[in-house]
């Protein structure tokens, strides 16, 4: 095929869309790996000698109770805190401690915040749109070649999460519900190779729960997806492999039935949320 054939290829990625993420090396081992980490704050130990790996394509579920260190654990992984002992890499060649927040975002990391933070004014599409040109990488070169390209992946974007018929309405009217879906896919824009995300479900209807987790069980394999959350009947309908971190370190780790079982977890866990319940 000559050159000028290639350029016309429709589904050509180029490679200002995935250049750092081919780079992720997962041959011999898994897409994230906490070993012996550990982060004080005034002598108080939040991560406590964490032992975490994340296979490529899996989708793993952190639990544990409030102060457990489940944020400062996904803050230790896109590099808005520093641990002050331990490793923590990306595939087996990025030493994530080396590296600054927005060099670990380029890298493939996106994180959903529980909070979401569309642009209400804005369209579906225009969020989608604007998460894409975000990408520091892609402004320069835009051309209407390329500009097609964005379409079809936000199109692809829309049909994941469910909002292709609310395309052209403002975000600000969408549900709570569809805003976290929104926010989601402004992630995918960028073909992540890790999401990190934060309460999907809190605050939403049974319906939009369902609906999340047939999101995020679709995302696993596609990309690598660690979700903290602490409604149990959501954990339960969409974990494979469960995590239950206390005190900052790795208390159980299994399937759902397996950790629920587990003496320590029932006594610092899911013992008293269950009789909360
Ligand atoms: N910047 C900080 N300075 C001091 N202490 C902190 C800081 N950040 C977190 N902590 C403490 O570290 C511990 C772990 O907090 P973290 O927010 O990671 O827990 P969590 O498991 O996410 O809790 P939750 O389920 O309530 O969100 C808590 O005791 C918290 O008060």
């Amino acid at each position: 095929m000559s050159f000028f054939q290639s350029l016309t290829e429709r589904d050509r990625v180029f490679d200002f869309m995935t250049p750092q993420l081919s780079k992720v090396d997962v041959r011999h081992g898994p897409i994230l790996y906490m070993e012996d980490v550990t982060v004080s704050f005034d002598g108080f130990k939040a991560i406590n000698n964490l032992n975490l790996t994340i296979d490529d394509g899996e989708l793993r579920c952190i639990i544990g109770p409030n102060g457990a260190g489940k944020t400062t654990m996904m803050d230790i992984i896109t590099g808005k805190t520093r641990p002050n002992q331990g490793s923590v890499w990306f595939g087996s060649r990025h030493n994530l401690l080396h590296m600054n927040e927005p060099d670990i975002a380029s890298l493939g990391i996106g994180r959903k915040f529980q909070k979401p933070t569309v642009f209400e004014a804005l369209t579906v599409f225009e969020n989608l749109e604007l998460a894409m040109a975000a990408d520091k990488r892609i402004l320069p070169t835009l051309t209407a070649r390329m500009t097609g390209e964005i379409k079809d992946r936000i199109d692809e974007v829309l049909e994941t999460i469910g909002l292709t018929a609310l395309r052209h309405q403002p975000a600000g009217i969408l549900s709570h519900g569809q805003k976290q879906w929104l926010e989601i896919g402004m992630l995918l824009m960028q073909r992540p190779r890790l999401l990190l995300v934060d309460e999907p479900v809190a605050g939403m209807t049974e319906q939009e729960m369902e609906r999340t987790a047939e999101l995020l069980t679709g995302l696993a394999g596609k990309q690598s997806v660690v979700v903290v959350e602490h409604d149990m009947g959501f954990v339960r309908s969409i974990a494979r492999q469960v995590t239950v971190l206390h005190q900052g370190s790795v208390l159980a780790e299994g399937t759902m039935d397996e950790v629920s079982m587990d003496p320590n977890v029932v006594e610092v866990y899911l013992g008293a949320d269950e009789e909360a319940a």
